[in-house]
């Protein structure tokens, strides 16, 4: 009920938009009762065979009923339909700003497949909620007010046998397919999150599951979920099938026990044959807006189940805020990490442990360390994406806590190991980092980063994830848009980690050339080129274990030795020359 109510909530602002399309769906309900009661008049009528002018205002009535119906219908849609979208476009708009925050660190919890059927099916399904939830019962309400008043002017007892089959179609027959169709519709919705997981995967993951020969069994899996949905969906096919007929059943039932009751009255005279033709018709035409109720019902076990799911993410608190006066970005870019430590929900151990450095302005430094040392938690305390522990991090003397963190992240270029590329064109992807760039500056920064072949191909397509271009152009693409972006700091989280070294050495020469006078943080596990750094930060384990330039740290003992020695070690096997 919570979740029903927060969810009206939502829809508050469009009551009145709700109210006129209930309204002009009560009117061309009551048009259609018209035209039916119009009919039998004249049909009634013209049996008795009475002079052409009698029937001229059942004719007109019939001709305006008929007009006005349509007319309506149209109107009726237009002003849901507009509604509906209004509602979901609010929705969609509400939900990416609550998400936008959580990530990455409060997503993680999510599967990416479960994530798209939240944003996307979810909310379409809550389309449903006014059109099929909300407006149908107000409909019924008032057509069944109507029948009532109708009917009771000739028989107080006519009346209240109508009331009786309203109230088994609105009521009983809802409640009767609710209990008989129980947790069908969370069913079907909750295997179709299970296709879309299994979906996903077997698009994402094809290569290993063939290479592991689990392709077989990941299809039988899909294949199992398939069918459990149809055998649900066959099951409510079936409910459907029987709330439909009830309904009937009860709309010919109300039309005998009428006639049952008001023939009597037309034996007395008190009411005479045309009218009780006219209301029989009626009665059998109110029904009409009792139809949708069952699915109604149906309709709100689904839309509760969405809403439930949203909430669950909605409700979720960011990991970081944004601070409510942020301190304007200081013109001193040395950064200074203090005493920094950081232990992520649920471990037990520090990934990063009183850690302390400082990098002056415009130096590069390097940050090596074995995996798992916590290198990459470093970026992301960076960034913002977590908040630390104790200690922090501070640009100018500013704690990064109190700046804006999208203008923090404006300030920074981030290139991590898996450069994210769009299935978009090269223009595109390229202008996530500078919205406004002209083709001209596209081209320099591609010709900057080594890709200027690609100069003339800036509206080719990449394909998904870039899998058009090689490991070494994906990385030169980040590299154009660090260009782009012209951050006055850059972080490299093994941006070169996935490159042969060839390539390797041509993709840092040209990181080196234009990060010329920013200050760099480059993470890595490879001591390549190291003499290049101004300090090199060791990390093992969470803690820094030592520091200093590779000179330095050559001479001394120690795990940077070791990694040192161990990655350039010659194998002996290439020194030993044959006899
Ligand atoms: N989201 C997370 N939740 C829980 N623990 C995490 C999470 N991300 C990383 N860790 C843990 O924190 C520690 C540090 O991870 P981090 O990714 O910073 O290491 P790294 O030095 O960058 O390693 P690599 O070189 O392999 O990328 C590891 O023990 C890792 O298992």
């Amino acid at each position: 009920m919570k979740t029903f109510i927060r969810l009206t909530a939502i829809v508050r602002p469009y009551f009145w938009w709700m109210a006129l399309a209930a309204l002009i769906g009560f009117a061309t309900t009551g048009s259609g009762i018209g035209l039916l009661m119009t009919s039998a008049y004249i049909i009634a009528k013209a049996a008795l065979q009475p002079p052409m002018a009698a029937l001229q205002l059942g004719i007109v009535g019939v001709r305006f009923f008929g007009l006005a119906r349509g007319v309506l219908r149209y109107a009726e849609r237009l002003v849901s339909h507009n509604t509906t979208f209004r509602i979901l476009a609010k929705l969609r708009l509400w939900f990416y700003d609550a998400l936008e925050p959580l990530a990455p660190a409060r997503l993680l919890h999510f599967r990416s497949g479960d994530l798209l059927q939240r944003i996307v099916d979810d909310i379409q399904s809550l389309e449903n909620l006014y059109t099929r939830v909300l407006a149908p019962p107000v409909t019924a309400i008032l057509v069944a007010l109507l029948m009532w008043v109708l009917a009771g002017t000739y028989s107080l007892q006519a009346a209240l046998l109508i009331l009786c089959f309203h109230l088994l179609a609105g009521i009983g027959v809802p409640l009767l397919t609710m209990l008989l169709g129980r947790g069908l519709s969370v069913g079907i919705m909750n295997r179709k999150t299970d296709q879309q997981l299994l979906a996903l995967d077997l698009i994402q993951g094809i290569g290993e599951l063939q290479v592991y020969g689990r392709l077989a069994g990941h299809l039988e899996e899909m294949r199992s979920v398939e069918s459990a949905k149809l055998q649900l969906q066959r099951k409510n096919a079936i409910v459907e099938g029987l709330q439909e007929s009830l309904t009937g059943l009860l709309m010919n039932g109300a039309v005998l026990t009428i006639l049952w009751a008001l023939i009597p009255i037309v034996s007395t005279g008190a009411m005479n044959g045309i009218s009780l033709a006219v209301i029989t018709l009626a009665v059998m035409a109110s029904f009409e807006p009792f139809i949708p109720l069952p699915a109604a019902v149906k309709h709100l076990e689904a839309d509760r189940h969405a809403g439930k799911r949203l909430f669950e993410i909605l409700d979720a608190k960011p990991e970081t805020s944004s601070p409510a006066a942020p301190v304007p970005f200081p013109a001193n870019r040395a950064i200074k990490i203090e005493k920094l430590s950081f232990t992520y929900p649920g471990s037990l151990t520090k990934a990063l442990d009183s850690i302390c450095f400082s990098v002056p302005a415009g130096q590069h430094i390097a940050i090596v360390g074995p995996s798992g040392a916590g290198k990459s938690t470093i970026t992301s305390l960076f960034m913002r994406f977590w908040n630390s522990s104790e200690g922090g991090i501070s640009i100018g003397d500013v704690d990064i806590s109190l700046l804006d963190p999208e203008e923090l992240r404006r300030n920074i270029s981030l290139v991590s190991q898996r450069t994210y590329l769009f299935a978009e064109t090269i223009r595109e992807n390229l202008l996530l980092a500078k919205p406004d760039a002209t083709d001209e500056e596209l081209r320099k920064a591609l010709s900057q980063a080594g890709l200027i072949n690609f100069a003339s191909k800036l509206d080719e397509w990449i394909g998904q994830h870039g899998m058009k271009l090689s490991g070494g152009e994906r990385q030169r693409i980040a590299i154009a848009r660090i260009v782009l972006q012209n951050a006055p700091m850059i972080i490299l989280d093994e941006a070169t980690a996935n490159l042969d070294g060839i390539t390797e050495k041509e993709v840092t020469d040209t990181l080196s050339s234009i990060s010329r006078g920013k200050t760099m943080i480059t993470i890595t596990h490879r001591l390549k080129a190291m003499d290049q750094y101004d300090n090199i930060i060791v990390l093992d384990k969470g803690k820094i274990v030592a520091q200093g330039v590779h000179e330095n740290l050559m001479n001394r003992e120690g795990l940077y030795h070791r990694m040192w020695e161990l990655q350039h070690a010659t194998p002996a096997v290439l020194t030993e020359v044959p006899e």
